[in-house]
């Protein structure tokens, strides 16, 4: 299982400091929660403290689009060299088109699917893109309960064994230790987890071993 701290729940008072001591930990990548106050209720952070946390990181950032016009905020983290850039289908005319671009820039394009979003929706998707993210909780906040999504995250598994093997699946929201087996048996290769990480009273370190399975 790869380990993707959100640091939505770091402390942003000291932010670089924070994703240097994940990175140091043993996380495989940085997730970064960028949300517009529009398609969820909820403001974050645009490319200037996204950059500064690019800098801070020593490894791949995993930027998740939570926004109304996701060109434009594509075009806005590009500069920044993330491994994953991820968009939302609900909110997307031309996830095929945008997909195809995102690559076309040397970013891994990765689609998100909220709780009630059928696994279904993704099949003539998958060939274009390297990561499919399963919301488990609604998007906006950190520190929600976990939606019990695996019926979909093993009939998601079954579609991309049968059409892209290459890709994998990373599941988002209120993930822990408790679940990250289960997680894990349905099909799931990347977990996110921000309160879990950053609250854990053992450390980081701690936190990340335990979600590694
Ligand atoms: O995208 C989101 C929320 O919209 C997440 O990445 C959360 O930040 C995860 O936080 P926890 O549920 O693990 O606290
Ligand atoms: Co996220």
């Amino acid at each position: 299982m790869l380990v993707a701290p959100s640091i939505l729940s770091a402390d942003f008072g000291s932010l670089a400091r924070d994703v240097k001591a994940i990175c140091d930990a043993g996380c495989d990548l940085v997730h970064v929660d960028v949300m517009d106050g529009h398609f969820v209720p909820n403001l974050t952070i645009g490319p200037v403290v996204v950059s500064a946390v690019a800098e801070a990181a020593t490894k791949p950032l995993d930027i998740h689009l939570m926004v109304e016009n996701n060109t434009f905020f594509v075009d806005l983290f590009a500069p920044l060299n993330p491994e994953y850039i991820s968009f939302h289908i609900e909110e997307e005319k031309h996830p095929h088109r945008l997909a195809q671009y995102i690559r076309s820039l040397g970013i891994k394009p990765a689609i998100v699917l909220n709780p009630h979003t059928p696994a279904e929706s993704l099949e003539y998707l998958l060939p274009y893109i390297d990561m499919v993210l399963v919301m488990s909780v609604n998007p906006g906040f950190g520190g929600q309960k976990f939606i019990d999504v695996y019926e979909k995250l093993r009939r998601l598994r079954d579609l991309r064994d049968r059409i892209n093997p290459d890709c994998l699946i990373e599941v988002d929201g209120g993930v822990n230790d408790a679940n990250i087996g289960a997680l894990k048996d349905a099909g799931v290769d990347v977990c996110v987890a921000g309160s879990y990480v950053f609250k854990h009273a053992d450390g980081l370190e701690a936190a990340i071993g335990s979600l590694k399975v």
